[in-house]
């Protein structure tokens, strides 16, 4: 199949206008995601290692909290006395400290001696605190945030392996989460007293340290032996719990330098696996806490779809766009195909009218671009193939004239005066008319041309001729045979009278004297006539005959008029003469 050039144009066009639209949006699509994906790691980034940094000072404010308690007069002075009083006033102290941290699940002083008896305790009961007394006190001297914690240097802290809570007895907790902080109590000098132990939950903590992050940030915590702690599937968190293992780094292989300390952030692509893909950065923080291998790894993640969900949008817009830009390339490539082509195909058109014989018409010859300058070209193609078709036609007709007309004289030869009478012989014959025919020959024409020269002769020739048709009328023919011969039919002659009137009218023109090179020369002619039906049916029968009727007369020697076999009435000049039939 054969394309216009309207459609390739139109084609070519579209997939252009729509390539470069395309590419266009693509390109700008591809760059708001990837802005975007930076963005996202950046934020990622930056609010996870906001959160470790919360962690630190939250673990900081725990150990502040426990100091302060730890070095209180009532703390020392309850431990050294076991007053009641002070026991008191600790568990009211205690309590508010629990209304104040609402991740402090429990608050204890508890005495080194006695196996460890615990003192004072408040555990939170729902979100009230609650004092636990009397019996109810328990001896925890074999926990090691006793055990571990008395030994410890003074501004030293215990914290416990981050773990689920299996103490039944610690009144609230158990299967939560829970991280144990304790700090020992002394004097200035001698051994510890006892120590001041909180339970820390580990869920609540970290849902007030991430309550200002974005509801689609999903959290990771890992110990350092990448033992995870808090995340999104909450199965998999605390698995050594249930003696299985399930590692950070098994899920996040990244991770590994963080664990290792070779590095202390990492920010992860993880392509959609089990879960929809997701945008990952972690942040190692140090600890002091060889029972969660002196590190914690933090996490934060954002699905990655909501994470680039502008891009995603603007994608759809840029789609839109794209479409809406190629549709607009697509009209205006239709639009300037059928511009381009309209006036082609006028001009084709024309061109082909022009072919057909009319005229080149509606061409755009007054656009200034290369279409006009076409139709220009054409047009001028148009005036230049007329003009010389203009030519051709003259020179046909002159041809035409010359095959029909004698060249010296301009009248009729011998082949278009044959063609008259043949058509004068014709109508005669329909309507019964006559036709007459005067063969004229002039009289020692021969010694003009050897006195006075062959120009002056063809002068002479020409000066005859047009008198000959001067005495004529339009629809008579004038015609010369050739040499000095001349032949003259009447278109309306209806008798001999009238053809002798005519004969000797031209007899007499030309006997008048033709003035040549200063000369006047004087000129006879003898003059046969014939007639149709009496001479001849034919035209050469009638043309032989007024030649015989003319020799006759040229025999006697003076000019004049003959006719054959007939004795016509004389002229002005009285010169009549008789001409014998056959
Ligand atoms: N100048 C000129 N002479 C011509 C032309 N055609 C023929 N002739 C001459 O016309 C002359 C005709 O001679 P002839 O046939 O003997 O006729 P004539 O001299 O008139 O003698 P008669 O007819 O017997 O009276 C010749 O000398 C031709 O050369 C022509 O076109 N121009």
């Amino acid at each position: 199949m054969k394309l216009g050039i309207a459609t390739r144009l139109t084609l070519w066009m579209a997939v252009l206008g729509c390539g470069a639209a395309g590419l266009t949006g693509y390109y700008a699509w591809d760059a708001s995601c990837r802005l975007e994906r930076q963005s996202a790691h950046s934020e990622l980034l930056t609010s996870t290692q906001v959160l470790a940094r919360r962690i630190t000072l939250n673990l900081e404010s725990i150990e502040r909290n426990l100091q302060v308690i730890a070095r209180l007069p009532v703390t020392r002075q309850l431990l050294e006395h076991d007053r009641p009083d002070d026991a008191d006033r600790l568990a009211v102290l205690f309590a508010g400290v629990l209304d104040a941290n609402p991740s402090y699940l429990q608050l204890r002083v508890i005495a080194a001696d006695r196996h460890g008896l615990e003192r004072v305790r408040v555990d939170r009961v729902g979100s009230v605190p609650q004092r636990v007394s009397g019996d109810d006190l328990e001896e925890k001297g074999h926990f090691p945030y006793v055990a571990d914690a008395l030994p410890l240097q003074d501004g030293a802290f215990y914290l416990s392996r981050i773990s689920i809570n299996h103490e039944t007895s610690a009144g609230t907790g158990p299967g939560l989460p829970m991280l144990q902080m304790a700090i020992p109590v002394r004097e200035h000098v001698g051994p510890a007293l006892g120590v001041v132990v909180v339970n820390v939950d580990l869920n609540g903590l970290f849902r007030l340290l991430a309550a200002d992050l974005p509801e689609d940030y999903q959290l990771y915590l890992a110990n350092g032996a990448g033992d995870i702690l808090i995340h999104p599937d909450a199965s998999r968190a605390f698995a050594f719990d249930r003696g299985q293992r399930a590692l950070l780094q098994d899920e996040f292989a990244q991770v590994a330098p963080l664990l290792s300390g070779d590095r202390t952030s990492a920010v992860i692509d993880a392509p959609e696996a089990e879960r929809p893909a997701q945008i990952a950065a972690f942040v190692a923080q140090n600890i002091d806490s060889p029972a969660n291998g002196d590190r914690l790894v933090l996490g934060l993640s954002e699905v990655e779809s909501v994470a680039l969900a502008q891009s995603t949008a603007m994608g759809w817009a840029l789609l839109r766009i794209v479409g809406g830009t190629s549709l607009v390339a697509l009209l205006g490539a239709l639009l300037l195909g059928r511009a381009l082509t309209r006036p082609l195909n006028a001009m084709a058109a024309s061109a082909r009218g022009f072919a057909d014989g009319h005229e080149m018409k509606d061409l755009p010859l007054r656009r200034a671009d290369e279409l006009g300058s076409l139709a220009r070209s054409l047009y001028e193609l148009q005036a230049q193939v007329r003009r010389q078709l203009g030519e051709l036609r003259h020179k046909q007709d002159e041809l035409a004239h010359l095959s029909q007309h004698d060249s010296l004289t301009g009248l009729a030869n011998r082949r278009l005066f044959m063609d008259r009478l043949e058509q004068a012989l014709a109508q005669a014959r329909r309507h019964g008319h006559r036709v007459f025919l005067l063969f004229i020959d002039l009289d020692d024409f021969k010694i003009i041309n050897d006195r006075h020269g062959h120009s002056a002769g063809d002068e002479v020739l020409r000066v005859l001729a047009q008198r000959l048709q001067a005495q004529v009328r339009e629809l008579d023919t004038v015609a010369r045979l050739g040499g000095d011969e001349f032949v003259v039919l009447l278109g309306d002659a209806v008798d001999s009278a009238q053809a002798s009137v005519v004969a000797h009218k031209l007899l007499n023109a030309l006997r008048e004297p033709v003035p040549v090179a200063g000369m006047a020369l004087v000129i006879d002619a003898s003059i046969g006539v014939s007639n149709f039906p009496e001479d001849g049916q034919s035209a050469s029968e009638l043309l032989a005959h007024a030649d015989r009727a003319m020799y006759a007369i040229k025999a006697l020697g003076a000019g004049g008029v003959g006719f054959i076999g007939q004795v016509m009435p004389g002229d002005a000049s009285g010169d009549v003469r008789s001409v014998p039939a056959g």
